[in-house]
C-alpha cells in the first residue's frame, strides 16, 4: 500500500464505511423522508452540540451502468461541476495515487447559512466480491474530512463542514436469454449512499433540514441521470 500518512485512515474509514453501507436500513432506527421511483433516502435526527447533524442513507437502482462507472463519475473531480450544483469552487489540493485525492470544495452560500467550506480526502476501490462468485464487485468511493497544510485557515471568513460520505455500488447483469453480448440493456446498479455532514458553524436546525430535504434527492437523481446519460452508448466499463 502507498506509504502516506494517510493511508492508514483512508483504508479504515473506507472499509468502515463499506459495512456501514452494506447495513442497509433496518432496526427501525433509519425514517423514510423522500421517496422517487425507486429511490428512497432515510435519516436519522440527531444533534451535536445542538446542531442537526442528521446522518443520511439512500438505496437507489439504476439501469443501464455499472458501479464501476457509477463511483468513477462520484469520485472524479474534472466532471464535478456538472452535477454538483452547489459548487462554487473546488481544488485537488494533493493527488496521493490515482484513486486517492485531497480536495478543496467552496460551497454556494444557501441562505440563511452564512458560506461553507469542505476539506476531503477522496478514495474510490474495487472490493472483490468474496461471497457470491456470480455476482460482480463491489465498489466503493469515500470522502472523508481531513486536515491539510495547503488548505487556507478561513478566520472568520468560510465554516468548514465536517463530512464522511460513502458511495457503495453493486452491478448486477442479467445476461441476454439468446446468449447474445451483453448491453447496457442487461446492467443494473444498485446503489447506496451514505453521508454524515456536521455543518460546522450554527445553522437553524429547521432550516437545515428543509436544505437536507430539498438537496439531497434533487442531488442524487441529477447525479444518477448524470451517469446514466454519460455512458448512454459508450463501451461498458465493468
Ligand atoms: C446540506 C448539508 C448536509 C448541510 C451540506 C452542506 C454543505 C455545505 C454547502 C451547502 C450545500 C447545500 C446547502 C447548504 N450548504 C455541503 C454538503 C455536502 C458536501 C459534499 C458532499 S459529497 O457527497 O462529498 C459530493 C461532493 O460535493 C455532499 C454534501 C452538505
Amino acid at each position: 500500500a502507498p506509504a502516506h500518512p494517510l493511508w492508514p485512515e483512508i483504508e479504515r474509514v473506507t472499509l468502515e464505511q463499506l459495512q456501514y453501507a452494506r447495513l442497509g436500513v433496518e432496526g427501525g432506527v433509519w425514517q423514510l423522508f423522500a421517496e422517487d421511483g425507486e429511490m428512497k433516502m432515510y435519516k436519522r435526527e440527531e444533534e451535536v452540540d445542538g446542531l442537526a447533524v442528521d446522518p443520511l442513507k439512500a438505496v437507489h437502482t439504476v439501469k443501464g451502468v455499472t458501479g464501476r462507472e457509477m463511483t468513477h463519475y462520484f469520485f472524479s473531480p474534472d466532471v464535478r461541476f456538472e452535477w454538483e450544483t452547489t459548487l462554487e469552487q473546488m481544488k485537488v489540493l494533493e493527488t496521493i495515487a490515482d484513486d486517492t485525492l485531497v480536495i478543496l470544495q467552496i460551497h454556494k452560500r444557501v441562505w440563511p447559512a452564512s458560506q461553507r467550506d469542505a476539506l476531503f480526502w477522496s478514495h474510490v476501490r474495487r472490493v472483490p466480491n468474496d461471497t457470491d462468485r456470480d455476482a460482480q464487485d463491489i465498489w466503493i468511493a469515500c470522502n472523508h474530512s481531513t486536515e491539510h497544510h495547503e488548505a487556507p485557515s478561513n478566520e472568520g471568513k468560510m465554516v468548514r463542514v465536517s463530512l464522511t460520505v460513502c458511495l457503495v455500488c453493486q452491478t448486477s447483469i442479467e445476461p441476454p436469454s439468446d446468449g447474445g453480448p451483453v448491453t447496457r440493456d442487461h446492467l443494473t446498479c444498485k446503489i447506496t449512499y451514505c453521508s454524515v455532514v456536521n455543518p460546522g458553524g450554527w445553522v437553524p436546525t429547521s432550516a437545515l433540514r428543509a436544505v437536507y430535504k430539498r438537496e439531497y434527492p434533487k442531488f442524487l437523481k441529477r447525479f444518477t441521470q448524470y451517469v446514466k446519460d454519460r455512458c448512454d452508448k459508450q463501451p461498458i466499463l465493468f
